[in-house]
């Protein structure tokens, strides 16, 4: 059964992408180690950042405080997300056509977390994903879990 053309191209750019970052990790991994590594994914315009153990820049974060979270985690809430019982931490299952376009879905934002270094926490079955983000570096949600749950949310508009 041919997937639809859309569906193609959302594998198939998502897999350039892959393939192209893929490209980008060997050369800097073949050149300049994990030092060039770190050169791949810190961006120019960090502030605040640590370098992990494995030369890797983090931005640094610290957990949401009040009025991020009635700001910035609320429209999450009301798109779906749910707060975890006994964690500092939100849920969400996405339900895609099939295991194509959940796993090309997987890739991409597998993509971000390659590149912002944080990364979900996901059980995938067939066509369903089931999320869960929280930042483990500080027990709790950050604003690089809100950055990554509007990407879920941004890509899966993208399908809708
Ligand atoms: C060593 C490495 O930079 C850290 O473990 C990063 C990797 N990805 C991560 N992902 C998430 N969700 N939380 C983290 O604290 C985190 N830390």
């Amino acid at each position: 059964m041919l997937l639809p053309k859309f569906a193609q191209n959302v594998i198939k750019n998502n897999f350039q992408k892959a393939a192209n970052l893929l490209v980008k990790v060997e050369s800097a991994a073949a050149t300049g180690g994990f030092v060039g590594l770190s050169r791949l994914y810190s961006t120019q315009n960090q502030t605040t950042a640590t370098t992990s153990a494995t030369g890797k820049t983090r931005k640094m974060v610290v957990k949401l405080n009040e009025q991020e979270r009635a700001e910035k985690l609320q429209p999450l809430l009301d798109a779906g997300w749910t707060l975890v019982d006994g964690r500092d931490a939100i849920y969400k299952q996405f339900v895609l056509k099939d295991f194509n376009q959940a796993f090309s879905f997987m890739t991409g934002v597998a993509l971000l977390a390659e590149k912002i270094n944080h990364h979900p926490e996901w059980f995938n079955c067939y066509n369903k994903i089931n999320v869960t983000l929280s930042t483990h570096d500080v027990g709790g949600l950050s604003s690089q879990d809100i950055r990554m749950a509007n990407y879920f949310e941004k890509q899966a508009d993208l399908l809708k």
